[in-house]
């Protein structure tokens, strides 16, 4: 089996890439930065350059892709919705009709984001209920959603939809919230510093870990139906502030102070973000493995091993 990830260097990525290598895939992947893993064969390639995903879909050509391509960061959409709506919806157009061009009948997961249901009237959310983005990542995202639904009724593409909710694990960018927080903390058990800077820790959030999202992954390809939207999800919802006492309780910290920082604080944050995920188990089977307690261990053992490297 042939699969191509796009966006392979990233976090998720890098995890997809090693699950399907364990499990006998021939793995291609597509970044525009260079991948963690050596032994796929690598397209440096930016999925907005239309020409050159051509190309690598005529030479690969895939039994299933994974689109992953696209930026994450919320905060970094506010002040670049350009960028933001070019890399996630003109990329997908651009994967898609390069498919119809070259007549190459992949499955394919588009992996879109919870984002898309913003502040939902129900909480917590299914993948029937209306799309309200709220920012200009979660827009983008719902735009590309609705294309992958387009082009399964209209061009019969074999496209199923992940909408994710929050994932991390060792080796996320601190960019994301516990990543974030466990950094600062193994820094602080190194040095003299006793502050914890957070942003909004009232809001709430459904985390997986991403080993957990990966296999689902894995098991939408194989089990999902084409043209349905499935909650990657945990079903649960915690407290950013909950995350912080689990890392701190984890950690050799004593009573660190927490102080907000300003610049951290989002215009229309979504307040909480739940998803239902029966879907996902009924049609897959798919069930998470890892508790959030293990999932933060990991993470701080990540963020030990760099602080003590420096
Ligand atoms: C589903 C969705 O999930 C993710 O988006 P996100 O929810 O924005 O993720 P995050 O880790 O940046 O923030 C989570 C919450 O935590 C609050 N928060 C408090 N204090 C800090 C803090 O210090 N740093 C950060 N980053 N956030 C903080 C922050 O205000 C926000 O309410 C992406 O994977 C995205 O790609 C995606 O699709």
């Amino acid at each position: 089996m042939r699969a191509l990830i796009t966006g392979v260097s990233g976090f998720v990525g890098t995890f997809l890439c090693e699950k399907l290598l364990a499990n006998n895939y021939e793995v291609f992947g597509l970044s525009r930065t260079q991948p963690h893993n050596k032994s796929i064969t690598f397209y440096s390639c930016d999925i907005t350059d239309s020409l050159k995903v051509e190309q690598v879909i005529d030479d690969v050509r895939p039994d299933e892709i994974y689109h992953l391509a696209g930026s994450a960061f919320i905060p970094f959409s506010y002040n670049n919705p350009s960028e933001t709506y070019n890399t996630i919806v003109n990329g997908t157009m651009i994967l898609y009709e390069a498919l119809r061009k070259l007549k190459i009948d992949a499955k394919i997961l588009y992996v879109g984001s919870a984002a898309v249901y913003g502040d939902g009237k129900s909480i917590p959310v299914k993948e029937e209920d209306l799309l309200h983005p709220n920012n200009p990542y979660a827009g983008a995202k719902a735009c590309a959603d609705i294309i992958s639904e387009q082009y399964v009724r209209t061009y019969g593409m074999k496209i199923i939809r992940a909408r994710s909710f929050n994932h991390t694990g060792p080796n996320q960018s601190s960019n994301y919230v516990c990543s974030n927080f466990a950094k600062q903390i193994s820094e602080m058990e190194h040095n003299d510093r006793n502050i914890i800077r957070v942003g909004n820790i009232n809001v709430k959030r459904d985390f997986l870990d991403v080993r957990d999202v990966v296999s689902a992954y894995y098991l939408l390809m194989k089990h999902g139906k084409v043209g349905e939207a499935y909650n990657v999800s945990s079903n649960k919802a915690v407290a950013i502030s909950e995350i912080l006492n689990l890392l701190i309780s984890n950690s050799e910290l004593i009573n660190p102070k927490i102080e907000v920082d300003t610049s951290k604080l989002r215009k229309n944050d979504t307040f909480v973000r739940l998803g239902d995920n029966t879907k996902l188990k009924v049609d897959t089977g798919w069930s998470p493995v890892y508790d959030l307690n293990e999932t933060m261990k990991d993470l701080l053992h990540y963020w030990r091993e760099i602080s003590s490297k420096l």
